[in-house]
């Protein structure tokens, strides 16, 4: 897929994550493609029970399939399981390879008999297998007919393009078993009418029991079918056995974060099953009924595929959500307390102004913990002053920011440069704090967005700034600041993101 590139190393610990989690085969690449699949199938990370299959294509037209470079390579690769992918639609025998159809017939047959003699287990791919039969159905059957008859231990029809859908997908398979018994079929979907999921369910429904597909769907053009959809609804909704076991599925969401962490990619939020919106609760209705049970407005419970259930606190919000949340970060209070229905009131005043606190939970619990008055003044603002100069053309500009704070009741004043007014506000706080709050040394800003609100109003728009931060342990929490001034409203985010460190970690404001 566009805007993926795998190391050998990348490869080596997906493939023992793939192990670990429980899946049968793991297919590593293509021999003889290029460097990296060959050094991954040279050195292959030790599996405790996954199978090893190498990937490639039947012999080219006109050679012996004992001669033929290509199937050389993959021979080479010595690994138990081989797969050939061979042309099944009659189209692209004739204008793809540009062979006779008899022709592409016996390059399948002799690749398959071949690797049948090199391997412990072959599966066919049969490519374009749903046009080719939509098309040419007694052709695409020849062609599968003879994979089979030369020793493959799987049929597996591919839907290349993406395009067929559910029911046609149903009705072909279900024709394909009345020649081929459904335990020697599989299938490979693609997601090119978002689809994958849907055919590869409706495949597994008229009798396939292979299924192919990559981790988050990863694949050409819009992507393969996605094995983290698959997997689990075919064991908690159809009841079927994937090998994966109860235990090896709480490792589901583990696995899909893992690809897109070596991807250096933020996880889908909406994924679904391990998606962090996945079992997020934002109505006021919703949260109302899942405080009484879960499954009120959950199909599965979030444990199972290693998830998590996140209630939200935004203008969408009613009492249970506030509620929930001061319960979540250790916060026992009467449900009648009228203070919460104050904190309620202030989230939602203060939503219309600009903030929002989905996403910025940390300034939520400050808010929160103010109202109720447990948060330590650690720092008192007098006031601040930034300064952007640019000395002449063509030079860099300078920020410099001027604080004036009170820290346990002494009056501190500091001065600091930075590559911009934040950066420079940012250092000078630190400045400030450091020899009050040596731990302040331990807290990094990682993120930092501004997004203007009202843009209609140009530069009289509101601003709304998110900080992300992060301690030593590699906790992270967002915090928000917003103001009709962009250096204001980044001091709030960064005020609530530092006090919100101080307190978790335990520090006394003298
Ligand atoms: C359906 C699928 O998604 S299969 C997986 C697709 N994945 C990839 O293609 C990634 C790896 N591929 C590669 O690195 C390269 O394409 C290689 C090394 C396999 C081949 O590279 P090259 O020899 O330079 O050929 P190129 O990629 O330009 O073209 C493919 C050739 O294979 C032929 N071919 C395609 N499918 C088949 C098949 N099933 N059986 C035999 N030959 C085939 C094509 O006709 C073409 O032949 P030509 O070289 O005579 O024109
Ligand atoms: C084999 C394969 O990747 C396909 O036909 O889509």
């Amino acid at each position: 897929m566009q805007g993926v590139d795998w190391s050998v190393a990348d490869k080596q610990a997906i493939a023992r994550a793939l192990d670990a989690f429980g899946v049968d085969t793991i297919e590593g690449g293509w021999p003889g493609a290029n460097p990296t699949d060959d050094a991954f199938f040279a050195s292959p990370p030790p599996l405790k029970r996954a199978r090893l299959a190498a990937f490639g294509m039947t012999r080219r037209a006109g050679r012996s399939a004992a001669n033929d470079p290509g199937l050389a390579a993959l021979f080479g690769a010595k690994t138990p399981i081989i797969t050939l992918v061979g042309k099944t639609w009659d189209y692209h025998a004739e204008v793809a390879l540009g062979v006779s159809l008899e022709e592409n017939l016996a390059m399948i047959a002799d690749s398959v008999a071949e690797a049948v003699r090199r391997a412990e287990t072959v599966m066919f791919d049969a490519e374009h297998f749903f046009d080719g039969f939509k098309r040419n159905r007694d052709y695409a059957l020849k062609a599968i007919m003879a994979a089979h008859a030369s020793g493959a231990r799987w049929i597996v029809l591919c839907d290349t393009n993406g395009g067929t859908l559910p029911d046609e997908v149903e009705a072909i398979v279900a024709e394909v078993t009345r020649h081929i018994p459904g335990d020697q079929l599989g299938f490979h979907g693609h997601n090119d009418t978002e689809n994958g999921v849907a055919n590869t369910l409706a495949a597994v429904r008229a009798g396939v029991r292979q299924v192919q597909g990559t981790i988050n769907g990863i694949g050409e053009r819009c992507g393969n079918a996605n094995l983290i959809s698959i997997i689990p609804t075919l064991m908690l909704k159809m009841g079927y056995e994937t090998g994966v076991t109860e235990e090896g599925l709480r490792g589901l969401t583990r696995l899909s974060r893992l690809l897109d962490e070596r991807l250096n990619r933020a996880p889908a939020r909406g994924a679904a099953y391990v998606g962090e919106s996945a079992f997020a609760h934002k109505g006021g209705l919703h949260v109302s009924a899942v405080e009484r049970d879960p499954a009120t407005y959950e199909h599965v419970a979030p444990e199972r595929v290693g998830n998590r259930r996140h209630i939200v606190v935004s203008d969408q919000a009613g009492r249970s959500n506030i509620l929930a949340r001061l319960r979540d970060v250790g916060i026992d209070i009467d449900p009648e307390d009228r203070r919460v229905r104050r904190i309620l009131d202030e989230v939602k005043a203060r939503e219309f102004q600009g903030y929002a606190y989905d996403g910025a939970e940390a300034s939520f619990e400050l808010l929160a913990r103010r109202m109720l008055g447990t948060v330590p003044e650690y720092f008192h603002l007098e006031s601040f002053r930034t300064l952007v100069e640019r000395r002449g053309e063509g030079e860099e500009a300078l920020s410099e920011a001027t604080l004036k704070i009170v820290v346990r009741g002494e009056r501190v004043l500091t001065v600091a440069e930075g590559n911009g007014p934040v950066n420079a506000l940012d250092a000078a706080l630190r400045k400030a704090l450091l020899p009050h709050y040596p731990e302040v040394e331990r807290l990094k800003l990682v993120d930092y967005k501004v997004r203007i609100l009202a843009p209609d109003r140009a530069t009289a728009a509101v601003t709304r700034v998110m900080i992300e931060s992060e301690d030593a342990a590699g906790n992270r929490w967002s915090t928000v600041g917003v103001s009709g001034n962009v250096i204001e409203a980044s001091f709030g985010a960064l005020a609530d993101a530092v006090t919100y460190f101080l307190m978790r970690e335990g520090a006394t404001a003298g």
